[in-house]
């Protein structure tokens, strides 16, 4: 699914009207009715049904007058709370306030007071204020009267994005609404799909509002990962398959207390549809490898009694690495200056495509530059905010304001396919695109669900999916293989090796045919 920002959506509204002559008064319609119908379909229709609709001056107000004339005809009290004079409200706007029963709408430019107990009496509000126009902080009566709404106890259903959230960040503007549902027009708003934003518009419905589609297909945007878009990436497996032909993955990890990380990465790449896999290891950690994991070929590297990996181990790294479709670097590699050096060393040597993750990726923050001289070799970085934090020399807030903007930076200065974590990761690649996952819950927020999403990677790298697809398909199948988990089992408690058992069922989930497939809901 497309997603863009409110400024984007602003444009398409204008070069509907203006190149392909559609009116504005008949998207308006179109989407004032989509509201119309989400909420008959939720709240039912008929007489004893309430919808208070709070309307600002804007284009947004003016749908809330078009869901106001529409439930009138089916039976419902709707009334109109219009927080601007009468003669504030203009263009489309002003056409369906015109259209209006008079006694429906109540002019209040100087906020909701008084008006309490009406809006307590409703069956839902509908959050008509503020839409993609909005730009700066809500204060004086439009924030009042967001939290009037957020205190009245009635489901509210938001119009487009709920009221106070940066279409084109999901930030709240100094206050916002919080919905239960969200009517979104066209395509969705990048405010409509990322925290908090997503959280506060409740269950979001991208309603089709007649928008030309060379206006939508035309229109810049990001790609939100969902089922749709996994299975549109994933490819059928062969039926003369062999270990051979589904990619051969080394993993490049562990270090003392750490081998779960190792244990887990290799476990989930094989999990995640790998043939074969490798798994490098110090060599003192190898009888514990070798025990924790059956069927990865565990590689003991460099002196018997060491639990770590020495600069030295890079001849013998790269002589392993040859011939492998995919490499993965990092995971519990621990932070010994002799680790460091090595994984500098492996940057800049090693041909096969090399996902980074954890410690390598602390390695990296050293002298990212490095990065530069893997020469149009393709290399995948999987961080947190706190690595991509340190990969940039910034501070993690500055990451978590504008986790869009960092990925993309650091993908194109540096050519790198980028994966930033966190609730809806962010893919980026070196041209700039950018990828929003959909998929996951709180309950990946424990130790070693890394590990899982770099096997996970590897495996789709090493299998010879591209690097963005790779890590698009990744992160969503990551999330949605936890997704399923807690339909069983709930979010808490919830382990990283609880993710990696559940990668196969979620792959047949992807692979096989949803029926009844039709509608736009996407959560
Ligand atoms: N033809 C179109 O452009 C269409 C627009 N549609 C609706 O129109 C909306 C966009 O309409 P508009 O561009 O009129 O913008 P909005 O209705 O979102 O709001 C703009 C109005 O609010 C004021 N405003 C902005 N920030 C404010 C703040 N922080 N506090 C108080 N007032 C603030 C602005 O001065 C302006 O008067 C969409 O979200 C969608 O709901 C839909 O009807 C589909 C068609
Ligand atoms: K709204």
């Amino acid at each position: 699914m497309k997603v863009v920002t409110g400024q984007v959506m602003q444009s398409m509204d204008k070069r509907a009207i203006g190149e392909f002559g559609v009116p504005g008064v008949a998207l308006m319609e179109r989407a004032g009715c989509a509201c119309a119908d989400a909420i008959s379909k939720r709240f039912g229709d008929g007489a004893g049904r309430k919808a208070v609709i709070v309307a600002g001056k804007g284009n947004n107000g003016g749908d809330g007058f078009v869901i106001s004339r529409i439930l009138s005809q089916r039976g419902w009290e709707a009334p109109v709370l219009l927080l601007a004079a009468p003669q504030a409200v203009t263009g489309d706007a002003a056409v369906n306030l015109e259209r209006l029963d008079s006694g429906v709408v109540t002019s209040l430019p100087q906020g909701l007071a008084g008006q309490e107990e009406l809006i307590k009496s409703a069956t839902v509000v509908v959050d008509a204020l503020l839409g993609t126009g909005i730009n700066s902080e809500v204060g004086g009566v439009y924030g009042e009267a967001i939290d009037v709404v957020n205190a009245c106890g009635v489901p509210v259903v938001a119009v487009d994005i709920p009221s106070g959230i940066d279409a084109g960040s999901g930030r709240v503007l100094g206050r916002a609404v919080r919905a239960e549902l969200t009517v979104s027009f066209a395509l969705a708003k990048l405010g409509n799909v990322l925290y908090p934003g997503t959280e506060l518009g409740g269950r979001l419905v991208v309603a089709d509002i007649g928008m030309p589609q060379a206006v939508v297909d035309e229109a810049p945007g990001c790609e939100f990962m969902d089922r749709e878009s996994a299975r549109a990436i994933i490819r059928p497996r062969s039926v003369i398959a062999h270990k051979g032909s589904n990619g051969h993955c080394l993993v490049i990890a562990g270090s003392a207390g750490k081998t779960g990380a190792a244990a887990m990465a290799a476990q989930s790449a094989l999990r995640a549809g790998a043939g074969l896999v490798s798994l490098a290891v110090p060599a003192a950690l190898n009888p514990v490898l070798e025990s924790k994991t059956t069927e990865a070929m565990t590689i003991p590297i460099g002196p018997e009694d060491k639990w770590h990996f020495l600069a030295g181990a890079l001849g013998e790294l790269l002589s392993v690495a040859k011939g492998k479709d995919a490499v993965a670097l990092g995971p519990g590699l621990g932070t010994a200056p002799s680790t460091v050096y090595l994984v500098h060393s492996l940057l800049t040597a090693l041909d096969a495509p090399l996902v980074i993750d954890a410690d390598g990726l602390n390695a990296v923050a050293v002298a990212p530059e490095l990065l530069l001289r893997r020469r149009g070799r393709l290399t995948l970085l999987t961080p947190h905010p706190g690595e991509m934090a340190r990969l940039m020399g910034v501070s993690v807030p500055e990451v978590e304001a504008d986790r869009i903007g960092c990925a993309r930076d650091f993908a194109t200065r540096f050519q790198v396919y980028l994966v930033l974590k966190g609730a809806r990761s962010i893919v980026a690649g070196p041209d700039g695109a950018i990828a929003i996952n959909g998929s996951g819950n709180p309950g990946m927020a424990t130790g070693g669900m890394g590990d899982v999403l770099t096997g996970v990677i590897a495996a789709l790298l090493g299998q010879g999916y591209h690097p963005f697809a790779a890590a698009r398909l990744g992160v969503f199948l990551h999330g949605y293989a936890a997704d399923l988990m807690a339909e069983e089992t709930g979010t808490r408690g919830m382990v990283a090796t609880d993710v990696q058992e559940a990668l196969p069922r979620a792959l047949q989930r992807l692979t096989v045919a949803e029926g009844g497939a039709a509608g736009t809901s996407i959560n």
